[in-house]
């Protein structure tokens, strides 16, 4: 690889454990993934196999502490082994998100006796976690969800049906956000639902741009019953839970974005150096090495930000929550970008399954929109900037 692609270069200041983290999942994921993507994408085909080998590197809690099995490294940490990961397959990688941000949530906000009960089974990725927040009515609007949690008894009977939920059907434990109370945030709970709760089922398959690899369902609640020792923290903490699930899950994504932007720009770097047109390698034209000036250019600035968005939550900075947001949003708008410009300089070529950079594009474009749409990040960021109404 030309030094000038080289992710670690130049870059934010990593220290040696770090640089260690970043190569075994690279390694990994170059191993284990990257020859089976084109073909996991095309048969719609969930490798959970190759999914649960990712927690015997620790990957299956990356930020949870380490008596329960977890990894208890740091966001920074986290976004390094995303990013690798996402050189080989985005979707992969994002499965991967997902699943760290269901055991964090329980890590941070369970119960010893619910850290116990689940989080070691989540770690070594026996089980795997899915999160579930929006609804067929609830969007970007999170605070409007209408799923209900009524107790009777020992339970909660829960009714229903969370959209869009990736690893439906898959997962084997959901951490799910419901009513418990009265209307807006407020009246928010979060409880975790096993697989095997009575009353839970799964919607049809839902057909999808891209993110292939994984399943998308709806997640179906009919008189489903979840013992009350399922309830994370306390009633009416749900709204808050979420949010600082997405919080974390909102820089992975976009390090999910950054690395495959990076392997659509390496995919545009052979490819034009390769092919020749009107007598030389088309990368002699200046117009194409503008292009490609560009995309590095633009790939090294997403890079610094979202590491230093990062830090900023590692540290628990005051503004972490709109680095977050301006992380997403300029890292998953210029990762997409990047992969769009990268399918263009292959031509023909690039629109063609076999070449890879189309699967790419197809799924960063979702990154623009899951997690907080982009427009909702600016929601955020302009209302730390200038406050609210
Ligand atoms: C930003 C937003 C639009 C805000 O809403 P409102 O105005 O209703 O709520 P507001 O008045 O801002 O707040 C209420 C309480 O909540 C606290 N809090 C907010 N953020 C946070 C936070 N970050 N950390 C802690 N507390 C927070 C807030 O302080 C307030 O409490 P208080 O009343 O002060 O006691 C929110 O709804 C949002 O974000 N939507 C996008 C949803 C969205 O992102 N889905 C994504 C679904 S998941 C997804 O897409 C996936 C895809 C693939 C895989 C995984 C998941």
């Amino acid at each position: 690889m030309d030094a000038s692609t080289d992710p670690s270069a130049g870059q934010f200041e990593l220290n040696e454990e770090q640089r260690a983290i970043q190569e075994m999942a690279d390694a990994f994921a170059q191993d284990r993934v990257a020859p089976h993507a084109l073909e996991w994408d095309r048969d719609h085909h969930f490798p959970a196999d190759v999914i649960r080998e990712t927690g015997q590197l620790g990957f299956g809690g990356i930020y949870v502490r380490d008596d329960v099995g977890g990894s208890a490294l740091k966001r920074l940490d986290a976004v390094l082994v995303f990013e690798a990961l996402s050189k080989a397959c985005p979707a992969f990688s994002s499965f991967i998100s997902i699943h760290n941000m269901g055991a964090w949530m329980i890590d941070t906000f369970g119960n010893e006796e619910q850290r116990q009960r689940f989080l070691p089974k989540l770690t070594s990725m026996e089980w795997l976690a899915s999160y579930c927040l929006t609804e067929p009515g609830s969007g970007s609007d999170a605070a409007a969800l209408k799923t209900r949690a009524v107790k009777s008894g020992g339970d909660y009977v829960l009714n229903g049906a969370k959209q869009f939920i990736s690893g439906a059907g898959d997962s084997d434990i959901y951490v799910t956000m419901v009513r418990t109370g009265q209307e807006g945030p407020k009246g928010i709970s979060t409880l975790i639902v096993p697989k095997d709760a009575p009353g839970l089922s799964f919607g049809a398959q839902e057909h999808k741009m891209g993110w292939h690899m994984q399943s998308t369902r709806q997640v179906i609640f009919e008189d489903c019953k979840v013992p009350t020792e399922n309830l994370l923290s306390d009633e009416g903490a749900g709204f808050r839970i979420a949010m600082s699930g997405l919080d974390g899950g909102r820089l992975n994504i976009a390090a999910c974005s950054l690395g495959g932007a990076q392997s659509a720009l390496e995919k545009a770097l052979a490819y034009t150096a390769d092919r020749k047109a009107f007598g030389q390698a088309i990368n002699q034209f200046q117009a194409l090495q503008f292009r490609l000036a560009d995309m590095e250019t633009e790939l090294q600035a997403a890079r610094i930000f979202l590491y230093t968005a990062a830090s900023k939550l590692d540290r628990k900075a005051h503004d972490a929550g709109k680095w977050s947001a301006m992380a997403k949003r300029f890292v998953t708008d210029t990762g997409f970008n990047v992969a769009n410009e990268a399918l263009q300089l292959h031509g023909g070529y690039g629109y063609l399954h076999d070449y890879g950079v189309e699967k790419l594009v197809r799924d960063l474009r979702v990154h623009q929109i899951l997690e907080g749409s982009n427009e909702i990040m600016r929601v955020i960021i302009a209302r730390a900037l200038i406050g609210r109404e």
